[in-house]
């Protein structure tokens, strides 16, 4: 089969099944079975690998978005496309968590779309989250941007905003952090190193379900400090 379409390409890479030219749905569907085994294990050993590797650094920064919470502190979370919908899913997990999790001040950046739109119409998207931090950030809030390149100049720029406002910044980017892993406006960098846009979505996502299991701990034991 002969194509002419990056796209399609793309898709090759990963569903190779889809072109592979098989006429045996037998055959398709062990290749189907084979690729889902190995995303599955390879995003596993990824997620293993990036808790293990950044496992002092997940502490040191629940530490610091404990404190900023007890202070009064509120989490604003960002990112585009896939990591806008990862950023509300971490805003929510802190606001509106399961069980009798204390709820935590948090929204996303994304949510209110008259406000993005207006702000990308008539100004330009990369000030898209930086606006909203000059608007909302205050010492002592939490800034936390999501990407997968790490180089989307909206998020930089929200980075830098929020670090000259007194913000303490969590970046969560992919590849080699990119342009993120270049600024000095991010106090607590996770990198996930995987080649696949995918893989690293999905262990983003195991990142911030530490990094709020971890400030939780942490909130309770400054509770606890407090007890005589
Ligand atoms: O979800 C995906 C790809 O899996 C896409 O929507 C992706 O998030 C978008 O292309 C983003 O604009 C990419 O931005 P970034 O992650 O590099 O900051």
């Amino acid at each position: 089969m002969t194509r002419e379409h990056p796209v399609a390409d793309g898709l090759e890479a990963l569903y190779p099944f889809l072109y592979s030219g098989e006429s045996d749905v037998d055959a398709v569907l062990r290749q189907v079975e084979q690729s889902t085994v190995d995303k599955v294990r390879e995003i596993v050993a990824l997620r293993g690998d990036v808790l293990a590797a950044d496992r002092d650094r997940l502490f040191a920064c629940a530490q610091d978005m404990a404190r900023a919470f007890r202070g009064g502190g509120r989490l604003l979370a960002f990112g585009n496309g896939g990591s806008s919908t990862d950023a509300q899913d971490l805003a929510s997990l802190f606001l509106s968590p399961a069980g009798d999790a204390k709820p935590l001040p948090a929204f996303g950046l994304t949510n209110d779309i008259a406000v993005v739109t207006a702000l990308s119409n008539d100004i330009g998207f990369d000030v898209v989250f930086a606006r909203q931090i000059g608007a909302f950030g205050r010492p002592g809030d939490i800034a936390v941007g999501l990407s997968t390149s790490g180089n989307s100049a909206n998020l930089l720029r929200a980075f830098d905003e929020a670090a000259r406002r007194g913000v303490v910044t969590v970046g969560i980017a992919g590849y080699d952090g990119g342009k993120m892993a270049e600024l000095d406006s991010i106090d607590h960098l996770f990198v996930v190193p995987s080649p696949s846009v995918h893989r690293i979505q999905e262990a983003q996502t195991t990142l911030y379900h530490a990094l709020w299991e971890l400030t939780l701990g942490a909130l309770d034991d400054l509770a606890k400090g407090d007890q005589p």
